[in-house]
């Protein structure tokens, strides 16, 4: 996995570098200048030019050592520095003095020669440090930077595009489209979220000796980008001497009458991830269509009526016992007692349960039930029932997914899992693991669902909830990309990621 680190605990690694490790800030810049200047090296032309435009932090530093180490390499380079001269931090100041040492000269940004195809821009005007739009003489350098990109020059970011906020991924306007940016030390939220992991082009990330102790004594969320062979992995490989038993068996709380391909989609999906067993648990009007969707679903029939409440509880006990996972939600039929039947379940039954769909609506009025659950819980929603559960608008929550996820994990002990665009799986201990995987073409009605048997066969399988969550995610999201590669994102539909997607996947990591 790889660490991403907010600009918070950027500059407590910064401390702890200097303070506990030996390594002060100033070689910390010279290393970061070094990298950024080697990666503007490998994107110019044969005898392309360099613009290096710097701002007045120590973003702009970094610009001034690049500079200086493209100088010192015979490149042609001009340097414009943009804001109050007078207001550079010390060591910018002394990068400055440096980079004049070299026979380096500054020059307003008006008198620069246009770069063009073959050149290489350097956008070192602001980093972590953002705070505001950025107006007045920043917005005409990022201005310039769009021009000179369109006529064909390559642009590369110090740590960040200029104008994207690193902890979020949201861009001010205006802000810089790189063709490349190098992040120093760590990721940034802002490089993997969009829309900033578009507006970076390709990250490269450079060490620049922040120890890797360093890492282990920021403070807050543990924030993680998942790779493929985490996810592998986590997959176990299935003993000879094994049997169903040992792969667990789901129960299926899922479905109702004109709903019950969501009930089968969750079961095939568990079924086709590993589990040993899937049991169906629905109204007996539906259970029948459910099982006909596929041969390998056991049912039991739920025979009082309506709504799912307190008359089905001890029905749904029977049917848990003996069951390693719960998965429940997904076209549930909902009523005013269905909260307090899930509340109910959670405190008494000892298997890891998946609340998805309308079980997370139902639950949503009074989270409590959450925090009395007798073992692991995972929630699944989407931005729309991630707002009925915090009381927020869709449109915050999409603002502030990685404030929201963290707070809910945290406040209800679940593992949270908010799905969209690189979905998010935070774990109460304060990890985040974020997901890039996945594509546009899984937008379509049951791939919901087919996440929560996924998560539920792994549950099954005894992995612990967050493990659950982020390996399901993350195999859940690649099942979508092999399956759209053979049927195009506008072909694609659920039950592909199931029968095209996750089987290929399986074969691909050889389980
Ligand atoms: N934290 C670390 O360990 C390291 C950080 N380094 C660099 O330092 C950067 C962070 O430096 P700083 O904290 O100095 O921040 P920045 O260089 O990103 O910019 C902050 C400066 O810009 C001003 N500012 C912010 N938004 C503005 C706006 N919209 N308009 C006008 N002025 C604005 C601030 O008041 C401040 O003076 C990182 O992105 C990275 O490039 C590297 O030198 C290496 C080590
Ligand atoms: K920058």
């Amino acid at each position: 996995m790889l660490r991403v680190l907010t600009a918070a605990q950027m500059r407590q690694a910064e401390q702890a570098a200097e303070q506990r490790h030996g390594m002060p800030s100033a070689l910390l810049m010279e290393n970061a200048g070094r990298g950024l200047a080697e990666v503007a090296r490998s994107l110019a032309g044969t005898s392309g030019r360099f613009v290096v435009v710097c701002g007045p932090g120590n973003n702009g530093g970094d610009g001034l050592v690049a500079a200086r180490f493209l100088l010192e390499g015979g490149a042609r380079v001009a340097v414009t520095l943009v804001g109050d001269a007078a207001k550079l931090t010390p060591e910018a100041r002394r990068n400055l003095e440096a980079l004049k040492g070299f026979g380096g000269t500054v020059r307003p940004l008006e008198s620069l020669e246009a770069p063009s195809s073959g050149d290489v821009v350097v956008d070192a005007l602001f980093g972590t440090g953002l705070s505001r739009a950025p107006a007045g003489a920043f917005a005409e350098a990022i201005s310039a930077i769009h021009r000179w990109r369109q006529a064909g020059a390559k642009v590369v970011a110090a740590d960040v595009p200029s104008g994207l906020q690193s902890d979020t991924g949201e861009a001010f306007s205006p802000c810089v489209e790189a063709d490349a940016t190098v992040a120093f030390g760590f990721l940034k939220p802002g490089q993997v979220l969009e829309p900033g992991a578009t507006l970076c082009g390709r990250v490269r990330r450079v060490d620049i000796g922040l120890a890797g102790a360093a890492s282990r004594e920021v403070s807050g969320p543990a924030l993680f980008v998942v790779e493929e062979s985490d996810a592998r992995g986590m997959l176990p490989v299935r003993k000879p001497d094994s049997h169903k038993g040992t792969y667990g068996h789901v129960l299926v709380v899922a479905g109702s009458r004109g709903k019950t391909g969501a009930a089968a989609l969750v079961a095939k999906a568990a079924l086709r991830s590993g589990a040993g067993l899937v049991t169906v648990a629905t109204r007996g009007d539906a259970l029948e269509a459910v099982q006909a969707h596929s041969a390998e679903i056991m049912g039991v029939p739920l025979e009082a009526a309506g709504p799912l409440g307190m008359g089905d509880l001890e029905a749904l006990l029977a049917a848990a016992e003996g069951k390693d996972a719960l998965v429940i939600g997904p076209g549930i039929p909902r009523g005013p007692g269905t909260g307090t039947l899930i509340g109910e379940l959670l405190a008494r039954l000892e298997i890891p349960a998946v609340l998805d769909a309308d079980a997370l609506n139902a639950v949503a009025g009074d989270l409590s039930v959450l925090r009395r659950a007798k073992a692991p819980v995972v929630l699944t929603p989407h931005p729309g029932e991630m707002a009925r559960l915090t009381g927020r608008s869709t449109r915050e929550v999409q603002a502030h997914r990685l404030e929201v996820v963290g707070r809910l994990a945290s406040e209800t002990g679940a593992t949270v899992v908010l799905k969209g665009d690189r979905t998010l799986t935070a774990h109460a201990d304060g990890r985040v693991f974020i997901n890039t995987t996945g594509n546009p073409g899984m937008a379509t009605g049951g791939s919901g669902d087919v996440l929560s048997g996924i998560c539920g066969a792994l549950l099954a399988q005894g992995f612990t909830s967050p493990d659950a969550a982020w390996t399901a995610v993350f195999a859940h999201g690649l099942a979508g990309d092999l399956a759209a590669a053979r049927r195009g994102q506008l072909g694609l539909v659920a039950g592909d990621l199931i029968e095209q997607g996750l089987c290929e996947l399986w074969v691909r990591w050889g389980r």
